[in-house]
């Protein structure tokens, strides 16, 4: 059942945190499983005089996320709502909003968020709307709120808003993660352990496609000198960053540049009748053999994994192996979706061996090496044959693998 949790963040200034955990949904953006579900983070600011709203919540929660508002303040009384970004997940409760607010609030956001707000909610939504350029400031209740863009982190639209005086990040999408944390802030590490895998998920499936944005939005901030002062990082999903606040960014910085985890391999293969198999399974043995750790994703007739969790692995590979059948004259269905996703979303200079079974005449393998080649990734060999892999075949493989790990390394 969807719940909210509302939390006191500070008290000078007074800051709320108005969390929807969401473990109704299954696909994220209708495409990526998220079986760990996800929150919506909105945060309530109360001054002197001004009450701001940072970002709001998914339209399906409305009533629920209208319900806590309330509680802290009367919805006419809120004077600013700040739209770090217009994704639906964030602004979907905005025209229900505006309604209980009468439309007194100024709104704020990028020219892109008001352009974006207009075709979402209409022009009634856009009627008192402040446009925002890149470091303009605006002082609000006493305080100075600066907005800084990080235009594809994760749409065109994204800014953060920096809480001057107070040293204090909004997010939104940039600092966020998938699933539930049980706490609301980072103090608890083992939390914070659990958690971190489905930031990367997030990351990559979610942000992927620009994760170069990523690295130059980070740096952007480090310049401005931000990160190094932040006193807290609240994003729009997941864990609030009160402990130790620069860890979420230089965590997302890592996972934007792929910064690979020692030792660790990222096997994906389909097999139907056990051919691709009998080679992963020697792939396998020699990357161990040379102190390997592989990390395997395997398509039969009994499982299929969520390419949402594949993709989460991609950055910290040192190097990937993929495995796939011929069929049809064409790559293996799951391999081929698997393989399309990565080169969209996780598409980092990392070694890749390519591995193909085939029955009269092998053409996986040679499609999947067109692509790689095209991509970021690097091409170390494809090793293709057909039906059972003789010792021959075995020997071969085992030598790819030498050279993979030897370019990796
Ligand atoms: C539905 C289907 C379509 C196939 N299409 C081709 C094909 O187009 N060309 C080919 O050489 N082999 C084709 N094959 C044969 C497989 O590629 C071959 O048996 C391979 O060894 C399968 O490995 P696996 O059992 O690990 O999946 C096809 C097999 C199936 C079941």
């Amino acid at each position: 059942m969807v719940k909210t949790r509302v939390e006191k963040l500070c008290t000078d200034p007074e800051i709320y945190i108005i969390r929807v955990d969401d473990d109704e949904i299954k696909y994220f953006e209708a495409a990526w499983y998220i079986p760990e579900g996800i929150t919506y983070n909105a945060y309530l600011v109360k001054l002197d005089g001004a009450n701001v709203l940072v970002d709001l919540t998914k339209a399906d929660y409305t009533d629920l996320f209208l319900e806590e508002l309330k509680k802290l303040v009367d919805p006419k009384e809120i004077t600013h709502v700040i739209l770090n970004h217009t994704e639906p997940d964030h602004s979907g409760a905005l025209p229900a909003f505006l309604e209980a607010n009468g439309h007194r609030a100024q709104l704020i956001g990028t020219a892109f968020a008001r352009n974006l707000v207009e075709g979402f909610y209409g022009k009634e939504a856009v009627k008192n709307f402040k446009v925002v350029k890149d470091g303009e400031e605006l002082s609000i209740g006493g305080k100075t709120f600066r907005f800084i863009t990080i235009p594809w982190v994760h749409w065109p639209d994204s800014m953060i808003t920096y809480l001057v005086e107070d040293k204090i990040i909004f997010g939104c999408d940039a600092g966020g993660g998938y699933s539930i944390p049980e706490t609301i802030d980072d103090s608890d590490e083992e939390v914070v352990k659990r958690y971190l895998p489905y930031v990367t998920k997030y990351i990559v499936t979610v942000i992927g496609h620009y994760h170069k944005y990523i690295v130059q939005s980070i740096n952007k901030l480090k310049k401005l000198g931000i990160v190094e002062e932040a006193k807290m990082i609240l994003p729009g999903h997941g864990l609030a960053w009160c402990k130790n606040p620069k860890r979420i960014f230089e965590f997302y910085e890592r996972v934007g540049a792929g910064v690979p985890e020692k030792d660790k391999v990222l096997v994906i293969y389909d097999s139907m009748y056990g051919f691709v198999e009998r080679r992963m399974k020697i792939v396998i043995d020699e990357l161990k053999k040379l102190g390997k750790k592989p990390v395997v994703y395997r398509f039969t007739d009994k499982e299929a994994p969520a390419v949402s969790d594949i993709l989460g692995e991609v950055p910290s590979a040192e190097a990937l192996v993929i495995g796939a059948s011929t069929y049809e004259a064409e790559i293996h269905p799951t391999i081929r979706y698997a393989l399309l996703e990565i080169l969209d979303k996780a598409n980092y200079e990392k070694p890749v061996l390519i591995v193909g079974a085939y029955g009269w005449g092998g053409v996986a393998g040679r499609k999947i090496e067109t692509l790689i080649t095209r991509s970021k990734f690097d091409h170390v060999a494809t090793i293709e044959s057909k039906g059972m892999p003789t010792e021959e075949d075995e020997a071969k493989l085992r030598e790819a693998v030498r050279k993979l790990v030897e370019w990796s390394s």
